[in-house]
């Protein structure tokens, strides 16, 4: 874990208002992490692309083990990737938070039970060279109601709203969130995406981690779903539900091609078996059409997805492939 204290104090302070350098937030390429070694190795990311553009509200969306925490981990300079270039507005990401330019949220850890609420976030700014008001950043967190309580008598919810303000305390152009609601009840989850929310308008970049469809749903203006250390899908939410539209289409059609049918426009995959196929797509009334008039199909089905279907479509089987063999060697590391 990790918390805001060991991101080391910055020397000065950035706003978040509209970039003018042109630099990307994150700029990354060609990202490689894996763990262990011989046939134990685990290849927690595995060749992440991912360029982010200033004032963005990015989720990492993907199940147990997709390599979420891995990237963030590179993103805040806290591992290295074993190849591949990273940058955080141009800089490494040390450099990015030497500067003041990231801040992290994380789940758990960085607080004092006995000091209250006020004293940790006092604490906190006394380490930086520059930072923003205690009252300002606690009004901002929405937790001012709050200062003269010990984090002890904290709930949950509020001792993360807690770790946001610490956070804020540099007026980092970027913000990063590891899973930053989890175990936390509904009214806690609300009031700290409430907080986030109006923070966000203020236009900072802001990455954050969730297993959560509905959470990337509601406040992302872009998911990138991971699975086995890949992305296997980057858009708006609404790009993301349109995959999650498409239905599926089986027969039992023995003379049916499958290049025709991975041809056909809509068509996401194919799948054919012992004279079966199964088809993913979001046009299924054409390719229930070829399989109608131009094979021999029988036993059609056409069934619907739902949202979370194509979650689960998108970034299944990870139990299986967890532990993926490793690949030969990866090139270099180029970026830091
Ligand atoms: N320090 C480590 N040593 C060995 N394996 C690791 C280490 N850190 C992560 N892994 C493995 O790398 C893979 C990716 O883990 P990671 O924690 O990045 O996933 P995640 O998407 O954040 O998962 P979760 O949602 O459960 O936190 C997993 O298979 C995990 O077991």
């Amino acid at each position: 874990m990790t918390n805001p204290l060991t991101l080391a104090a910055p020397t000065t302070s950035r706003g978040v208002g509209p970039d003018r350098t042109g630099l990307l937030a994150v700029d990354a390429t060609g990202l490689h992490k894996s763990f262990g070694a011989g046939s134990r190795r685990v290849r927690a990311v595995n060749g992440v692309d991912l360029q982010i553009r200033p004032g963005e509200v990015v989720a990492f969306l993907g199940p147990n083990g997709a390599g979420k925490t891995t990237t963030i981990d590179m993103l805040l300079g806290l591992s290295k990737p074993d190849a591949g270039s990273l940058t955080i507005f141009g800089r490494s990401p040390r450099a990015a938070i030497a500067h003041g330019l990231v801040s992290a949220v994380m789940q758990a850890g960085g607080l004092l039970k006995d000091l209250t609420v006020r004293e940790t976030v006092a604490v906190t700014a006394s380490l930086f060279a520059q930072s923003q008001p205690v009252d300002e950043v606690l009004e901002r967190a929405g937790i001012l109601d709050l200062a003269g309580r010990r984090v002890e008598k904290c709930s949950g919810g509020q001792q993360q709203r807690l770790r946001f303000a610490m956070a804020l305390l540099s007026d980092p152009g970027l913000l990063i969130l590891d899973e930053p609601t989890t175990g936390m009840d509904v009214e806690g989850r609300r009031d700290f995406w409430q907080a986030i929310r109006a923070d966000t308008a203020r236009g900072r970049t802001v990455i954050f981690a969730t297993h959560y469809l509905e959470e990337a749903d509601a406040y992302a203006d872009r998911i990138v779903l991971v699975r086995r250390g890949e992305i296997v899908a980057d858009g708006t939410a609404a790009e993301i539900k349109n995959l999650a539209s498409g239905r599926t289409v089986t027969a039992t059609a023995g003379n049916a091609d499958a290049a025709t049918l991975a041809a056909i426009p809509g068509v996401d995959s194919v799948e054919s078996r012992a004279g079966k196929v199964r088809v993913r797509t979001k046009d299924s009334d054409a390719v229930a059409r070829y399989l109608l008039t131009a094979t021999d199909a029988v036993d059609l089905e056409i069934t619907s997805h739902n949202l979370e279907d194509a979650f689960v479509a998108l970034t299944g089987d990870q139990d299986e492939t967890d532990e993926t063999p490793e690949a030969p060697e990866a090139p270099e590391t180029t970026g830091k």
